[in-house]
């Protein structure tokens, strides 16, 4: 075996992942920890006070495992143990703890955090099918831009980087940022959490749409008339943001 063949998966054609990148003890613990989480709260939705808290911790454990297996799977080169998505800033943490004191509080002490009525019962419906579309979104377009998908934004263009118009890309030109936003959106309208459903809504909004302008002056860089036509007739899917 020569040294390019000991790095070289046999069945693809990528090389294996940068292990100074993947710290093997860090993305063991961290896959354990969200399993772990996952694993209490299943049987926890049987007999659970309000369905929707445990349904919250399913929904961000399968998420953040979401984050790193599609990018091992679909993108390896990519991949590190950053691909959790866990360290996701600290306005990201501080949401989510936000959203989890917010639903154990009201649990406690206010009687609309149950399935009882209509209404809630209707909520709770629309936030569990946000939070699919959004997952299934977010993870189909991480599979269909590649290798031309990254965390983080890339200043320069890659070698490897091709403009991604086609499958999901037909349907919003920022399909993982939609799928993020819809998926955020439904796990606070799940747990019936006004004050978190406003500020993720106001939070997550103005942080795409600054993202998106960013990322796009970038792309009509680097792919030129063909971003400005795929711009022109692709929208994102996110109410405000053209
Ligand atoms: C976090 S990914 C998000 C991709 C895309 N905005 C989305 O929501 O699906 C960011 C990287 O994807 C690249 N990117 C964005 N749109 C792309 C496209 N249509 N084709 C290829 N690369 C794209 C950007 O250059 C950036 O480095």
């Amino acid at each position: 075996m020569n040294d390019n063949e000991s790095v070289t998966s046999s069945k693809t054609d990528y090389p294996y992942p940068d292990i100074k990148e993947n710290p093997l003890d860090e993305i063991s613990i961290t896959s354990y920890i969200l399993g772990t989480v996952l694993g209490i709260s299943v049987p926890w939705l049987i007999n659970a006070k309000f369905v929707g808290f445990p349904l919250y911790l399913i929904s961000l454990s399968a998420f953040h495992f979401l984050e790193f297996y599609v990018t091992a799977k679909f993108n390896p080169l990519k991949v590190d143990s950053n691909s959790f998505l866990l360290r996701n800033g600290s306005g990201y943490s501080a949401a989510q703890l936000l959203a989890i004191c917010e639903c154990l509080i009201e649990m406690q002490f206010f009687s609309f955090k149950s399935l009882s009525t209509f209404h809630t019962k209707l909520i709770f419906g629309l936030g569990v099918c946000l939070l699919v579309v959004g997952q299934v979104a977010r993870s189909t377009a991480m599979i269909t831009c590649g290798r031309s998908f990254s965390h983080r934004i890339m200043q320069e263009k890659q070698d490897d980087h091709q403009l991604v118009t086609k499958g999901i890309y037909q349907y919003s030109r920022h399909p993982s940022y939609f799928g993020f936003f819809w998926w955020a959106v439904g796990t606070q309208l799940i747990c019936l959490n006004p004050i978190s459903f406003i500020v993720f809504t106001v939070v997550l909004w103005s942080f795409f749409k600054k993202r998106i302008q960013h990322e796009e002056q970038l792309l009509i860089k680097f792919f030129g008339k063909e971003y400005l036509d795929f711009k022109e007739t692709v929208g994102v899917g996110i109410p405000g943001i053209h």
